[in-house]
Order: C-alpha cells, then structure tokens, then sequence
C-alpha cells in the first residue's frame, strides 16, 4: 500500500474481494439484509459483479437485555453500537439497519449511504383472546375495558392510552415471533406491532387492525431499511447512492430532522410520520406525549419536499416548544 493511502481508498469493489454486510440475527433483519444483496443485485451492476457477498450476524446489547424497556438501558443506540463497532474496525464494509432503530446521531466516521423503498408504515394491532371483532373504523373499540396490550414501547402506550384511558399496558420485548407467542398464550389481551415487520415475515394476517397513521404516529424511520457504511469508503458510497430510493431518503430526512429537533430521551414519547402528497410536497406529523397519555401534543406540517430537513426541524422546534420542559430533560 503506497504511504498515505488507507485502505478505503483502494477501489476494492469491483469484484476482487468479497464485500461483507453486517446484520443483526433476528428473522427480521436477516430478512432485510438478503432483502437488501437482492435489491443490489438488480440495481447496482457493479456490487452484482462483486457476487461474493459475507454475511456478518453481530450480536448487539439490544438483543441481550429483553427483561427491561430500551429507554432504561439506554435507548436505541443499543441495537447499533456493536454494529458501528465492527465498520469501523473493518470487520465489515455495509451494515443494514431498521432506520427507526437507528440513531439520529451516527458516531464520526459512520454515515448513512442508503435508504431502501418504504414499507407500509403503520402500526397494526395482534390480538389475543377475549377481543371483539376488529372494527377498522374504531381501532381500539375490539379492546375489551380495562384490557392489558403488550408493548415496549411509550410512544405506542402513550397514544393509545390517550385514546382509551382505562386500558393498561405491560411490557412485552423480543422479536416478533416470541410477541405473537405471548398474545396467542394469553399473556396480554392484544399487542401493537409494526406493519412493516409482520409483512416481511410472512404474518400480515396476524394484523387485526392496522392503525392509520395520523392516529397511531409511527415512530421516525418506521418500515425503512438504511444502509450503513464508513464515511471515508467513498466508492462504496458512490456505489450504494445509486440505489437510493428517493421518497424513503425525503421521508426519511424529514423524520429524522423532526427527532434530532426534538432531542428527547427514548423515555419520551416521540412519533414522527411523513409522507410525499399527489402534488409532491411533502406532509409532516409528529407527536409529543406523556407515556401514560396524560398530555400529548400533535401537529402537521406541510411544504417542498426539498425542505425535509428544514420542515422536520421545524415541527420539532415547534412543538418542543410548546410542551412540557420535563419531557425533554
Ligand atoms: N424496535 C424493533 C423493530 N425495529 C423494526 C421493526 C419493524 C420493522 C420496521 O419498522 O422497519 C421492529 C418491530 C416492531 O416495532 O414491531
């Protein structure tokens, strides 16, 4: 290697070496990442050439701990943070994430190459025993009173615990198969999942209720797979820009500007949801809450889809600003 030059400055893409993807090993994302080689494989002649590709599993913190909410140990850097280890230490060269999980603020040397077309968004409602029938009119009205839901997460209780007060909700963690295996047990009444999740394993049928947008906001990222890869590897980069899907990376943009606005911990409750209108502008909803539903501020914005950044930070600021301080402290 001639003095001065790294290693990522060595075009190394062009079919000589195997290209590794790191993953974590959940179903989901193995899905995601032969989800994502196959999209390179039609999209990107230059990656197909390279054929070999190495799949990496990495084991993250956040698939260790399963007993406590992520917002106790840490938030959601901890599905990531082994993952962003193993990049920089050239372990791998690309990682996949679920966007949502994925921390507005990567660490130096880490950026975001790529995001990949959206799955549907939204939340959808499992049920378990001793529900009504699903209503798609009134999506909480099958929750019998008084009725535990399952969930890890204080953005999904604090809407519906808004919506319906007298509901309680425990916690529920792991992958999706173990929630729908405590539903069906009849641990819990019902449980919310992601759409988006359900659908790339094969169990959309498992969604009894799938919950608009506007009155479940989803969280920032929600249903986008992102691809990860060193800030100096230039030509992977270049590479990966290439199969970028333009609504996801406005979408995208605007979501992640609004949470990084907001800078909340992940006790807070934060839901951030937009999407590209007929006319192409883009619409923006975010939702601060409390998590047990006792205060929740939403509101929308409209306007260029080439503003995402700057409508997302706005919505943030806005509402940041007329919530309580606490919720940010
Ligand atoms: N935090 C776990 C997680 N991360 C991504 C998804 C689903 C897929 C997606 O939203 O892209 C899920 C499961 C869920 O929230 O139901």
């Amino acid at each position: 290697m001639p003095s001065g030059q790294t290693q990522a400055e060595i075009p190394r893409h062009g079919g000589l070496l195997p290209l590794r993807v790191g993953t974590r090993g959940s179903p989901l994302a193995l899905w995601q990442t032969r989800h994502f080689l196959s999209i390179i494989g039609v999209l990107c002649p230059v990656l197909r050439a390279a054929q070999a590709f190495e799949e990496h599993v990495i084991a993250t913190s956040g698939d260790q701990i399963l007993d406590r909410r992520l917002a106790d140990i840490g938030g959601k850097g901890l599905f990531a943070k082994e993952i962003h280890e193993a990049l920089l230490d050239r372990r791998v060269d690309f990682a996949v994430h679920s966007l949502k999980d994925l921390e507005t603020e990567l660490p130096p040397g880490i950026v975001l190459a790529c995001t990949l077309k959206r799955e549907d968004a939204r939340d959808a409602i499992i049920l378990g025993q001793g529900c009504g029938a699903p209503d798609p009119a009134d999506p909480y009205g099958c929750l019998p009173a008084g009725a535990v839901i399952g969930t890890a997460s204080v953005r999904r209780q604090s809407q519906i615990l808004a919506a319906r007060p007298d509901l309680r909700c425990a916690m529920i963690r792991g992958n999706v198969q173990t929630r729908l295996g405590r539903v069906r047990g009849g641990e819990f009444a019902a449980s919310l999942l992601a759409l988006a999740g359900l659908k790339r394993l094969g169990l959309e049928a498992e969604a009894a209720v799938v919950i608009d947008p506007e009155a479940m906001v989803p969280a920032a990222g929600q249903g986008i797979v992102g691809i990860t890869v060193r800030a100096a590897d230039e030509e992977l980069r270049e590479l990966l820009s290439a199969i970028e899907d333009r609504t996801a990376a406005a979408v995208s943009r605007a979501e992640r500007a609004f949470l990084g606005a907001l800078d909340g911990s992940c006790r807070t409750p934060i839901g951030g949801h937009a999407r590209l209108l007929p006319d192409g502008s883009l619409h923006l909803t975010g939702l601060v809450a409390r998590p047990d539903g006792s205060f929740l501020l939403k509101r929308s914005l409209t306007g260029p889809a080439t503003d995402a950044v700057r409508l997302g930070a706005e919505l943030g600021d806005s509402l940041r600003a007329d919530s309580p301080a606490d919720l940010f402290a």
